[in-house]
């Protein structure tokens, strides 16, 4: 038997809790006992137990009273009914009522460990599934967009329906926040999923070029152009075109693409024939666009034209829940990547990266990661590995919410006291069932 686990004994009979708990202490299991039902439900409010062993007949309470009132509290909890030889009927009701295992007095050392072997087995299958189901209940990624913050979930709720639409989108957020990832997943669940994404950095392109690569150009339609090129506008042909730094365009441009918006149709440099074009077009954008109407930069007309949906993608600061998860990903995209065996992280160091400020938000994270993982050389990434993020961008406990501050405080008390309840709680000046129902609560974990 290798795991330990929690176990408490209800008999009324000393001679037996004291055989049981002698015994299970030998295998390195905790274990208390109780002489009554009564004294066993006391106990049960103050610690979780895991297993139980219940003597069916004891005066007050008896075992299956007990066994129905535990159960309802904690279904979870396995009860072992101790019953004598010639009472089979109660331990087959027990057994209904939801016990998981009968052992009949006087019993051997020989059954209870063949018991015991059965309740570890049970217990492992149950943890391997709760993991597996809160696995699947957790939903932290759309597509390649990872994530599972509330606002997060809320974007994801978003993109199907916004995906099914054929308005105008414009995505708007800080540098490196996923508005590319968004637009192809707009693109991914639409119904011009099979037709062409183009994407176009108009920050990246002086006007004149942008106006050949969106327009197309006829042969000789200025110098240089030996031969008509058909423009993006066109290659797009019924696919999703994708704006990225539109704020970046010109006013001539402006006036340019609303014409094509509005008349579904291009002109291509040099030509007077219109060819008909259709898109969806999906913008997006770091810049306050309103700011850039009010001081006459940016046209209102075709700003109501790109905008008849907007998303507000959050930064990484309004999301810090998903750090830690994030960087996991990363850790293992790039693990992978660079074929080394860097699997864990310290909760030291996703504390230091849950404080930083993020400027470029995931974009940021993600070469943060990539480079502590070229670097690491060891499988575990610790608070060492990201050292050479400024500590000025740290933000202090004054940035951060009251429960927040909490809860890192009960974890680095966890941590320093390796888990150990009794000791941390004392720390903490809680008691242990307090401390315990923080950790369900807040879903407080220990390193991976
Ligand atoms: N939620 C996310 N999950 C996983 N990766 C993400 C997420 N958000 C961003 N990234 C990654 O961060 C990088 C930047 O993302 P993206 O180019 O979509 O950001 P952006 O907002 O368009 O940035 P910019 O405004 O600078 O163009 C990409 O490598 C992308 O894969």
């Amino acid at each position: 038997m290798d795991s330990k686990i929690r176990i408490m004994i209800v008999d009324d009979e000393m001679i037996v809790r004291q055989s049981l708990l002698t015994w299970f202490k030998k295998y390195g299991h905790e274990v208390d006992t109780a002489a009554s039902g009564m004294e066993a439900l006391k106990k049960l409010e103050q610690t979780p137990f895991q297993v139980m062993f219940v003597d069916i007949k004891m005066p007050g309470m008896d075992g299956l009273e007990l066994l129905e009132k535990v159960k309802q509290d904690d279904p979870g909890i396995m009860v072992v009914i101790i019953t004598a030889y010639g009472s089979i009927e109660s331990a087959v009701k027990a057994m209904r009522t939801g016990a998981s295992d009968y052992l009949l007095k006087p019993f051997k050392p020989d059954q209870l460990s063949l018991v015991m072997e059965r309740i570890l087995c049970q217990q492992k299958i149950t943890q391997e599934y709760q993991y597996l189901k809160g696995h699947l209940e957790q939903i932290t990624r759309f597509d390649n967009i990872i994530g599972q913050s509330s606002p997060m979930k809320q974007l994801y709720a978003m993109i199907p329906e916004v995906a099914q639409s054929d308005a105008s989108v414009l995505i708007t957020g800080e540098t490196g926040t996923g508005k590319g990832l968004v637009a192809r997943a707009i693109h991914a669940k639409s119904l011009r999923a099979e037709l062409p994404f183009v994407a176009i950095n108009c920050g990246a392109l002086p006007d004149t070029l942008m106006e050949s690569e969106l327009f197309g150009h006829k042969k000789g339609a200025f110098t240089g152009a030996t031969h008509a090129r058909k423009g993006f506008l066109e290659i797009v042909s019924g696919g999703t075109l994708f704006l990225d730094e539109i704020g970046d365009i010109s006013p001539k441009m402006q006036v340019d693409l609303l014409r094509v918006l509005e008349d579904k149709q291009v002109f291509s440099v040099g030509s007077e024939t219109p060819v008909a074009v259709d898109f969806r077009l999906v913008s997006a954008t770091r810049h306050h666009l309103e700011d850039r109407i009010r001081k006459e930069a940016f046209r209102e007309d075709f700003y109501y034209r790109i905008n008849v949906i907007k998303i507000r993608l959050p930064s990484l600061r309004e999301r810090k829940d998903d750090i830690a998860l994030l960087a996991r990903h990363f850790m293992e995209k790039y693990s992978h990547e660079t074929t080394k065996t860097v699997d864990r992280i310290t909760q030291d160091a996703v504390r230091l990266l849950t404080s930083y400020d993020w400027p470029g938000n995931v974009r940021e994270l993600e070469n943060a990661v990539e480079r502590a993982v070229v670097l690491s050389k060891s499988r575990t990434l610790t608070a060492g590995d990201f050292s050479f993020l400024q500590p000025a961008r740290t933000a202090g406990p004054r940035a951060q919410t009251l429960k927040a501050v909490q809860k890192e405080h009960i974890l680095r008390v966890l941590d320093e006291q390796d888990w150990h309840i009794t000791r941390s709680a004392e720390i903490l000046g809680i008691n242990r069932a307090t401390l315990h129902k923080i950790i369900k609560r807040d879903q407080l974990k220990k390193d991976r």
